[in-house]
């Protein structure tokens, strides 16, 4: 690590062997109430007799997690899965419903007083938007000094001196210590808010989404500049971004983030390679790719995330997953999971056309059905969906019938329902982690 001079307190950085942040089995639920009459609760021996259900948003579920002096991990996945409600509870803007979270080897629930003060300062963050996060009527001098006021940092002169070193540090001209904000671009902003965060010399910061607002021929060069602070101020970074490229360019080791779940950790040229995890793959092959002769086909990724309020049973992707494992209570020769999964994914997702049974089985199943009790469970569902069929009711409830049917029997009994997967795999460098069945 290169030392700067900007390091107020060399002797404070962190060398200890262990790592610097550590989650464990971190969770945070919100409470939030539910629709008007359907969460009213009646309950004759309180009073008042009624009151409402609160719906619990597990917006992060049972996360464990570390991140190593002076690496960047960086924390991936679609929109709302979680990463943003794990950043600020790693910094204690949120507590913890439930888990440990250790800064430099100390439980951060442990500390008070003093303490708690220094490590304030030394956990910093940088968020998305770099225009609502800058006070427009403050001076940049002022932005940047603002914490270091407030942790009671040096003299006057001393923070002045300090801003506008900070200012030449992360390329910006220290002679525009008293300009305001707006008349700074996109980019220059966010620089702002780095020498923010860095003003009160922190060993890490949380990094939530810092240049997803940039044009992207900016965003190189901020993501660039923060490699240097990195390696100047030895910094540690957790870096929040639902941008593949970004999390590439910048990230040491990546962590996955579905549904507040983590199901997958990796270096990052392990992951980008050889992603072990059917969400990390499917993330990787939604990247957009500029092909003249690319028709769309390749949307592996189907379907919403399902609502975190009531987020489905053992693994949380499996309602989406293209690799759901054959249920053990059939028993499966050749091609027939394979072929019931695709026809199940299908109907769930109506995603064909009314049409005879005969064609049916010919399009999914090669004109043979499975055998045994899952051949009559597909036979079934066929019936329901077939323009041919014998089954009752109007087109939606049978569709709705048959996926139902297909759902209850196959998805649901498969062990991706059954169990929550963790999985540590083999790995040459460091820790390799896919949370799959697929790797039992
Ligand atoms: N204060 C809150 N009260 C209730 N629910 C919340 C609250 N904050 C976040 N959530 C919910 O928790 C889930 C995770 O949100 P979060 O913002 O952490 O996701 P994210 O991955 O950072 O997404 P984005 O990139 O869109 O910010 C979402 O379903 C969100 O609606």
């Amino acid at each position: 690590m290169v030392s700067s001079g900007l390091r107020l307190d060399e002797e404070r950085e962190y060398d200890s062997e262990g790592p610097l942040l550590e989650l464990d089995c971190v969770s945070k639920h919100f409470g939030q109430e539910s629709g008007l009459l359907a969460g009213l609760q009646f309950d004759a021996s309180e009073f008042p007799p009624f009151s409402v259900e609160r719906e619990r948003v597990r917006a992060v579920d049972g996360v464990s997690i570390e991140v190593q002096p002076g690496e960047t991990l960086g924390l991936v996945g679609e929109s709302g899965c979680g990463k943003s409600t794990l950043g600020r509870t790693v910094l204690r803007l949120l507590e913890p419903t439930e888990g440990d979270i250790y800064f430099k080897g100390e439980n951060l629930a442990d500390l008070d007083g003093e303490a708690l003060r220094q490590t304030r300062s030394d956990m910093q963050m940088i968020f998305q938007d770099p225009q609502s996060s800058l006070d427009p009527r403050m001076k940049v001098g002022q932005i940047i000094e603002e914490p270091m006021r407030a942790h009671d940092m040096l003299d006057d002169e001393g923070r002045e001196a300090r801003a506008k070193e900070l200012l030449a540090k992360v390329g910006l001209d220290p002679r525009h210590y008293n300009r305001h904000p707006h008349a700074f671009s996109g980019g220059q902003r966010q620089r702002i808010n780095l020498a923010r965060a860095l003003s009160v010399d922190p060993d890490f910061v949380v990094c939530d989404e810092p240049v997803s607002a940039l044009d992207v021929s900016i965003q190189a060069q901020v993501l660039n500049t923060m490699e240097r602070l990195q390696r100047e101020f030895g910094l540690t970074y957790l870096f929040i971004a639902h941008d593949l490229s970004v999390i590439r360019h910048i990230s040491d080791r990546v962590a996955v983030m579905y549904l507040g779940h983590i199901v997958e950790l990796a270096g990052k040229e392990e992951l980008f390679e050889n992603p072990q995890h059917p969400y990390t793959r499917a993330l990787l092959e939604s990247i957009p790719v500029p092909d003249p002769r690319e028709n769309g086909s390749r949307g592996v990724l189907e379907g919403e995330v399902p609502s975190p309020v009531d987020p489905p049973s053992g693994c949380r992707f499996r309602t989406r997953c293209p690799r759901l494992i054959a249920p053990d209570a059939y028993d499966w020769a050749g091609e027939e999971w394979p072929r019931t999964r695709a026809f199940m994914r299908a109907v769930k997702r109506r995603t064909f056309e009314p049409m005879p049974a005969a064609r049916i089985e010919a399009e999914f199943f090669d004109g043979t059905l499975p055998r045994g009790e899952a051949g009559s469970i597909v036979a079934e569902a066929i019936d329901l969906v077939a323009t041919d069929g014998e089954a009752d009711g109007d087109d939606a409830d049978r569709w709705e019938a048959a996926t139902d049917l297909l759902l209850e029997s196959f998805a649901e009994a498969s062990v991706c329902a059954r169990e929550r997967p963790a999985y540590d795999l083999e790995s040459g460098d460091g820790e390799r982690f896919a949370a799959c069945h697929l790797h039992r």
